[in-house]
């Protein structure tokens, strides 16, 4: 966009707004910080106080460029000092314009890695904020007896799945063209915005017209399908890989006993990471899955019956928390109806039911997955997270090729899937 387009106009007046989204894209920080901080001459001397409007905004979002505001254009250009100003007075780091566009994003298409960092740790750094704010909020409703179990991971709003864009915080959309603008949360009348509702609604297992699996909720949305697939082996390989598989061994008094590497899954769905587990011969093989119609759909299946397979008709939150679990070597975690908040109460439970520094973690990293900007944001926040506990996460990338989009999305309310990308967290202790 260019600098004219970013005023509007070059030969009008402009008001300071425009002036600020101008000198945003000429990487003029004296202009900017004079805009911000001094109202302009011709404002009425005789008040004392300045003018909310004799000022210009940061988190001003032209009507006529795009919605952009003026850490887009600066974005666009590339001015790393200019977006660090603007963050640290008031500049909306997850704005989008009428097309969901962040200037994240714009900065990454701009090849700026300084402008893309900048807004990548303030997303980060203020997602870490809101996460704490409301971590403490729930902990208060809790002591003083408000609410009822599990209402807070309802109250949360955005699914690890379908999307959480926004833990806690709010994407501000400057369009109407909601067509075009991405989907960040579930909306709140959505099954897929509460763990309870939806454990407690019917699911629907089918084949579609190309013969492959799908699972979707009352809403309409996608529990799970065929489309993962090459991410749940990859997933599996990663964890399992250099365990060797079951053993007998026969102790002293001639008993014979299996060996071997424990494998924990949360979340069956359509059992195919369950399936490339399986092809690793784990000694022990527990399923974690609360959904009756999941579970009803687990037991048509060969797996139920499988050596060292249990399943665990609990939700992950009171299983974890059952001294009788025991440890596993590998951990993988793809439940839904949860948000951020949920994984990381997910995370702290981890070291209890880690078998020492050799145990591997990863779980379905689908934060954010309609947005890169929001995914990366997400990417590292679980990082810092996972350190929180212990332990360091390594990423693995993973192409994602759907051929046919529309077919995979037919009938589909929401796509929770967007990227050409997808980044495989694998984690380990660090400290035992
Ligand atoms: C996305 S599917 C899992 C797909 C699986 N990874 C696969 O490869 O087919 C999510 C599953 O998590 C289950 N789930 C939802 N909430 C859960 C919870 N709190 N604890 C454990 N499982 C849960 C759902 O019932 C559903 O079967």
């Amino acid at each position: 966009m260019t600098e004219s387009a970013a005023s509007g106009s070059s030969s009008a007046v402009l008001s300071p707004n425009e002036q600020l989204l101008a000198a945003a894209s000429a990487g003029d920080l004296l202009t900017i910080k004079s805009l911000l901080t001094t109202p302009p001459s011709d404002s009425d001397p005789s008040s004392s106080s300045t003018t909310p409007s004799a000022l210009a905004q940061p988190w001003y979002e032209s009507p006529i460029c795009l919605g952009w505001s003026a850490l887009h254009f600066a974005a666009e250009r590339g001015h790393t000092h200019v977006i660090k100003y603007l963050l640290r007075n008031g500049a909306i780091w997850n704005a989008v314009d009428i097309h969901g566009v962040t200037a994240g994003e714009v900065a990454w298409s701009g090849n700026w890695e300084g402008a893309y960092r900048a807004l990548l740790d303030e997303g980060v750094r203020q997602t870490l904020l809101l996460n704490a704010l409301a971590e403490r909020a729930e902990e208060q409703a809790s002591q003083s007896g408000e609410g009822e179990e599990g209402e807070e991971a309802e109250a949360a709003g955005s699914d690890v799945k379908e999307a959480s864009g926004d833990a806690g915080g709010s994407v501000a959309h400057s369009g109407e063209d909601s067509d075009t603008v991405m989907t960040l949360t579930a909306p709140a009348n959505e099954l897929a915005n509460s763990n309870l509702a939806f454990l407690s609604s019917p699911l629907r297992f089918f084949t579609d017209e190309k013969g492959k699996e799908r699972c979707l909720d009352q809403d309409d949305n996608m529990v799970m399908a065929g489309w993962e697939t090459n991410i749940m082996r990859r997933s599996a390989d990663a964890l399992c890989k250099d365990f060797p598989p079951r053993y007998e061994v026969h102790d002293e008094d001639g008993e014979r006993r299996t060996e071997g590497f424990r494998v924990l899954n949360i979340g069956y769905g359509l059992g195919i990471v369950d399936d490339f587990f399986q092809e690793y011969k784990p000694a022990r093989h527990v399923i974690v899955e609360p959904h009756p119609d999941a579970i009803k759909y687990f037991k048509s299946k060969a797996i139920s019956k499988a050596e060292g397979v249990e399943l665990i008709p609990k939700r992950w939150e009171d299983a974890l928390l059952d001294p009788e679990l025991g440890e596993f070597d590998v951990v993988y975690a793809d439940p839904f109806a949860q948000d951020y908040r949920d994984l990381k109460k997910l995370f702290d439970l981890l070291p209890n039911v880690l078998n020492g520094r050799k145990a591997r973690f990863s779980f379905f990293h689908g934060l954010a997955g309609t947005n890169r900007f929001f995914y990366d944001v997400y990417t590292r926040l679980s990082e810092l997270d996972l350190r929180d506990v212990g332990m360091e996460t390594e990423w693995e990338t993973v192409p994602v090729k759907m051929e046919d989009k529309e077919e995979v999305w037919r009938g589909v309310r929401r796509e929770y899937w967007k990227l050409d990308q997808y980044r495989l967290p694998i984690c380990q202790m660090s400290i035992f």
